[in-house]
């Protein structure tokens, strides 16, 4: 069987460099192409890459994708900065280049895709809920990916669930006292040297709590799911946002 020819974009840091090495240790993969923020995207072409895995930054991501896309090659993507604009222009993209597909995991850690996934059961049961993520002190963007797409799945499972909002009595408050509302749900973002990875989603109801709590010690808790997303992306044409739709939890 022949080897899958995979990329890398954003190749010398941090997540990019754990991906390099777990496509290299992959028999059924092939490292073609290793880009740094500088290199060409040519490379991607002339090294015949089936699948780009792009972990650069919100700034260079759509660029990337674009390339990619216009090119048909598929991509993988752990880099954050997604807004609905965002999605709408890649899909757009896409619709042009029918065959492609293009994962977007706000977290390819399987603890951070169930972790999702239990908030979102949850969520409806409990008077609040709110997410608290805590990251290394180089990341760029707050609140994280991963922050963002919880508090989505959480009010979307309220507003199905008629759920009522969330009692809060707060009148007067510091900015930012009360984290970042994420449609009704707040998101707080704590940047500690120490950290790599984590969130807690706090469930209250009358007289009890929930704590779900994910912790990503080491990238390499990211690698299986960017070699199950490079594996799946390749059948999957179109737009898939979340690793959980790749291990059947969608
Ligand atoms: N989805 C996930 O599970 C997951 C996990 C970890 C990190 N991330 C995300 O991945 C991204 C990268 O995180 P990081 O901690 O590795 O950051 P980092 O700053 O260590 O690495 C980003 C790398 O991309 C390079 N780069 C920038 N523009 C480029 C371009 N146009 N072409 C090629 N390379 C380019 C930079 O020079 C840098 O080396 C962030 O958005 C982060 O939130 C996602
Ligand atoms: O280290 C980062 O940066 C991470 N980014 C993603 C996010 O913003 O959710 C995933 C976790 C690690």
């Amino acid at each position: 069987m022949s080897k899958l020819r995979v990329a890398v974009l954003g190749a010398k840091g941090r997540i990019g460099s754990a991906a390099v090495k777990a496509v290299e240790d992959a028999e059924d993969m092939e490292l073609v192409a290793a880009l740094g923020r500088h290199d060409s995207l040519d490379v991607l072409t002339s090294s015949g890459a089936q699948v780009a895995v792009e972990l650069t930054t919100p700034d260079s991501v759509m660029t990337n994708l674009e390339y990619c896309v216009a090119n048909g090659i598929h991509a993988v993507v752990g880099t954050t900065g997604w807004s609905e604009e965002r999605l709408a222009t890649l899909d757009g993209w896409l619709k042009t280049s029918p065959s492609t597909g293009v994962l977007i995991a706000p977290n390819f850690s399987i603890g951070a895709v169930l972790t999702m996934k239990f908030a979102q059961i949850a969520a409806p049961y409990f008077e609040s809920v709110e997410v608290v993520e805590l990251h290394h002190p180089h990341k760029v963007d707050a609140p994280s990916g991963t922050a963002q797409r919880t508090a989505q799945l959480i009010a979307e499972a309220r507003r199905a669930a008629g759920s009522a909002p969330m009692p809060d009595a707060t009148a007067t408050a510091l900015e930012g006292a009360r984290g970042a509302d994420v449609e009704g749900v707040p998101v707080h973002a704590i940047r500690l040297r120490g950290l790599l990875a984590h969130q807690e989603v706090l469930l209250g109801g009358e007289g009890e709590t929930l704590t779900v709590r994910h912790d990503s010690l080491h990238h390499s808790s990211f690698m299986p799911g960017v070699l199950l997303g490079v594996r799946r992306v390749v059948d999957a044409p179109g737009l898939t946002f979340g690793l959980e739709h790749f291990l059947d939890l969608g």
